[in-house]
């Protein structure tokens, strides 16, 4: 069985910097047209200049003859001013402005502390219409952690845009059903993306027989119940879902240690990893407009010109793969995946 399908982008991609940028880039290159590059790098990619330098560092870092094209974010941060919104937006090169809650993942420390703060910014944003991609999570270390996202949706997510109700919001990376519900029956202007690995597995898989570390990722993997709405979700035919991975790799050492690192690494199979899931739910007639129509509609860009095959071959995946000085283990490190790229 072989499946064609519109080149897909990936809406939601942690590409690094420096050697490890360059080790994971031929990864998404391979499949993907384009990325929303996220601007957690360190320090963060708070401005129009940042964002022009780091776009330069990974065109450069490109295979030969790849025409894959980095989409750049910027951090927001309780200080952006209303004027660097606009510079962004007026560069072309800036397609969206990133809200970490302060502390609420990886290299958030100088994300947003309170959304009062960061209102020039957000206003100018809902007037340019500049795309606003947030990690949906309370900090609150009372709040349980497998409520995070929840609880963010009626404590920050529903004021915001009700103050703000032109605002184009991308709710990233949702891993729960009342997410899913949520974005399914908002506005037109509210949309999001969904991993592979939350459509493939539950929270169960952190505990597989021990501790797994590879597992682990933020948001945390939910229960069952919760997959299960995100898979409905994606296959639903509402064109509010869409592509993001949020492949974020770490070193292994970073990964197997006593405090390891949030995220999974998954762009090495992308594609092939979505293949799985909506093939288990019968839908893989709904791959091609959630992998590759609906992200271009919301942030209003064409479609992809060209095309990728997968075919339908089981491979084995590496132990490791190499992330500059250090190696990287891969999402199903050593297992099968049901579908190649052909
Ligand atoms: N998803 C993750 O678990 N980690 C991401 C950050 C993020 O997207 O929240 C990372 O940068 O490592
Ligand atoms: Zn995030
Ligand atoms: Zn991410």
């Amino acid at each position: 069985m072989q499946l064609t399908l519109i080149r897909p982008d990936d809406w939601h991609l942690h590409l690094r910097d420096g050697a490890a940028l360059s080790a994971v880039l031929p990864d998404t290159c391979r499949q993907m047209g384009r990325a929303i590059v996220m601007p957690n790098l360190k320090p963060p990619v708070t401005t129009l200049a940042q964002a022009e330098a780091y776009r330069e560092r990974i065109l450069a870092a490109r295979p030969a003859g790849s025409r894959f094209e980095p989409l750049m974010t910027l951090y927001l941060t309780d200080n952006t001013p209303a004027s660097e919104i606009r510079a962004a937006k007026a560069s072309g090169i800036v397609h969206g402005v990133k809200l970490y809650p302060a502390g609420a993942t990886t290299n958030s420390d100088a994300g947003v502390t309170s959304i009062d703060k960061a209102m020039p910014a957000l206003e100018a944003m809902a007037e340019v219409g500049m795309p606003l991609l947030v990690h949906g999570e309370v900090t609150d270390p009372a709040i349980d952690i497998f409520d995070r996202e929840a609880v963010f949706i009626e404590q920050v997510f529903e004021p915001l845009v009700a103050r703000l109700p032109e605002l184009r919001v991308v709710f990233e990376h949702i891993t729960t059903k009342d997410a899913a519900e949520y974005v399914a029956r908002a506005s037109a202007n509210i949309a999001a993306t969904v991993t592979a690995h939350h459509l493939l597995m539950n929270r169960n898989a952190l505990f597989v027989g021990g501790i797994r570390p590879h597992h682990y990722c933020l948001p945390v993997l939910k229960r069952e119940l919760h997959r299960q709405a995100l898979v409905k979700a994606v296959t639903s035919g509402s064109d509010r879902f869409f592509l993001g991975t949020d492949s974020a790799p770490h070193a292994k050492g970073a990964k197997e240690a006593a405090c390891g690192c949030a995220g999974m690494y998954t762009a090495h199979a992308a594609i092939e990893l979505y293949a799985e899931a909506f093939e288990a739910a019968g839908a893989l007639d709904k791959l091609e407009a959630f992998a590759s129509l609906n992200g271009p509609a919301f942030y209003r860009l064409p479609v992809n010109s060209d095309t990728i095959t997968l075919v339908k071959e089981p491979r084995t995946v590496a132990d490791e793969l190499s992330y500059g000085e250090e190696v990287l283990v891969p999402l199903r490190a050593g297992e099968m995946i049901g579908w190649q790229l052909r």
